[in-house]
């Protein structure tokens, strides 16, 4: 099932230095990891703004929910999710 994912990171200002950069390094390792498996898709910075809106690839509800709960940026984070579905002119995927 494919979803599109808007993430808004909002990291208070007075959040410690270091634990800052500890939190988007470990962001970042666990988006790279989940790239390579393949379940993360697509990530797009939409300009201008400290958000991305991702494509995950995953088995269902859960897998997705599961993803995004252990994600380490997720206590910073706003987050909007649409399931997508083929569309019928996709050249892609007609017959
Ligand atoms: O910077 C962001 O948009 C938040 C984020 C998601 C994965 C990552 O590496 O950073």
């Amino acid at each position: 099932m494919l979803y599109a994912v808007k993430m808004d990171v909002a990291i208070p200002r007075d959040l410690d230095p270091e634990v800052r950069a500890d939190t988007v390094a470990r962001e970042k390792a666990y988006s790279h990891e989940l790239q390579r498996g393949g379940e993360w898709a697509h990530i797009w910075r939409i300009a201008g703004q400290y958000s991305n809106i991702s494509i995950f690839d995953v088995t269902d509800n859960e897998r997705l929910h599961e993803i995004l709960w252990n994600l380490p940026l997720f206590p910073f984070m706003t987050m909007e999710i649409t399931p997508l579905a083929q569309h019928p002119s996709d050249i892609a995927v007609q017959t």
